[in-house]
């Protein structure tokens, strides 16, 4: 009960962007984002904020653990530590990350959008598109650095961000695999692939709900960059350096003269897509299925 009030209170955040998510590890400093003794970090219990003002440069750690699933209060503070970032001048770019050790992130919480009030899927749903647009079109240069597997809206997450390095592991497959729950992936999700990969690759990825292990997902270009596993991190810090170097105006600017006409399809429908998510989720065609694959997941290891 406590955790649903929390839930909604930090839901009603979003639409109060000043009403500030307290800083749980307010003030702390140390060398935690390999940057020194200037590293400071803020942050929620799952989403961790390192920030290094001297470079500009912050680090989000995601830590829902087991599998960094994206439940609503995941979301939620994700977009808050987003938000304040970009409203603090200090930084210009940040880089996104996991905290669970092998995984990046399972992608939305299953638990989220199976046997819960109607209510429920469309506070779900549009916590799910806040975070994509904000993501999307954040002002900040967005490194992922993708150091676990990354199915689903974990892929997503990676797919908004302007530049991705993947670890070099073979169990660290990433892509759109809604197709093998049952599911479909809405519009603005295969929109963001088609943008990266072009049509055909999506088209392909998408149908057949295609995990790309690291050398795949390059060579389909899903990922900018392969990496061994323990230079995830420095080569997202290289690249952000190399994105830095523009003047963050042209970049900004051109950025959003890219991606702008993409969420703009989401913005003139928000709530019509959230009914047709309701209407979607709700069948119990795609309930049952979705019962299945977690019921799939749970006897995985008995
Ligand atoms: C034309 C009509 C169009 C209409 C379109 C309209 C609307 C669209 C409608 C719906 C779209 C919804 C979009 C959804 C996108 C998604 O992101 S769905 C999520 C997809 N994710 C996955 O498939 C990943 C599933 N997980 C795994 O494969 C594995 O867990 C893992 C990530 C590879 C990790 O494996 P590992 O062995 O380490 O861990 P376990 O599998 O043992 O899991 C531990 C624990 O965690 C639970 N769990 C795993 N994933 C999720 C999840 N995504 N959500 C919630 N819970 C998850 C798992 O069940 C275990 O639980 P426990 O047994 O209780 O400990």
């Amino acid at each position: 009960m406590a955790l649903m009030v929390g839930a909604r209170v930090l839901a009603r955040n979003l639409l109060r962007p000043w009403s500030r998510l307290p800083d749980a590890v307010p003030g702390r400093t140390g060398p935690a984002a390999g940057g020194g003794d200037g590293v400071r970090c803020f942050g929620s219990p799952r989403v961790l904020v390192e920030t290094d003002p001297a470079k500009g440069v912050a680090v989000i750690k995601l830590k829902n653990p087991p599998v960094n699933s994206l439940s609503l209060e995941v979301l939620t503070e994700f977009v808050i530590s987003l938000e304040k970032l970009e409203n603090d001048k200090t930084f210009r770019g940040v880089i996104v990350t996991s905290d669970c050790p092998g995984i990046f992130s399972a992608g939305l919480d299953l638990t989220e959008m199976c046997g819960k009030s109607q209510a429920h899927y469309a506070e779900y749903w549009r916590a799910v598109q806040e975070l994509w647009l904000r993501l999307y079109l954040s002002n900040l240069v967005v490194i992922a650095a993708i150091n676990g597997v990354s199915p689903a809206g974990g892929c997503l997450i990676s797919l908004t961000c302007d530049y991705r390095v993947l670890a070099d592991n073979p169990k660290y497959s990433i892509g759109l695999n809604e197709t093998l729950l049952g599911i479909v992936a809405p519009s603005w999700f295969k929109d963001t692939l088609v943008n990266t990969v072009g049509h055909r690759t999506a088209e392909r990825a998408l149908q057949l709900g295609l995990l790309f292990p690291p050398a795949e997902a390059l060579r389909v270009g899903i990922v900018d960059q392969v990496v061994p596993e323990d230079q995830v991190h420095s080569a997202a810090l290289s690249v952000m350096a190399r994105w830095l170097a523009i003047p963050d105006h042209a970049r900004q600017l051109t950025k959003n003269l890219m991606r702008k006409p993409t969420a703009d399809r989401l913005v003139k429908q928000r709530d019509a897509d959230i009914q047709y998510f309701l209407q979607f989720i709700s069948r119990d065609s795609i309930q049952k299925s979705l019962r299945v694959y977690l019921d799939k997941l749970r006897q995985k290891k008995g």
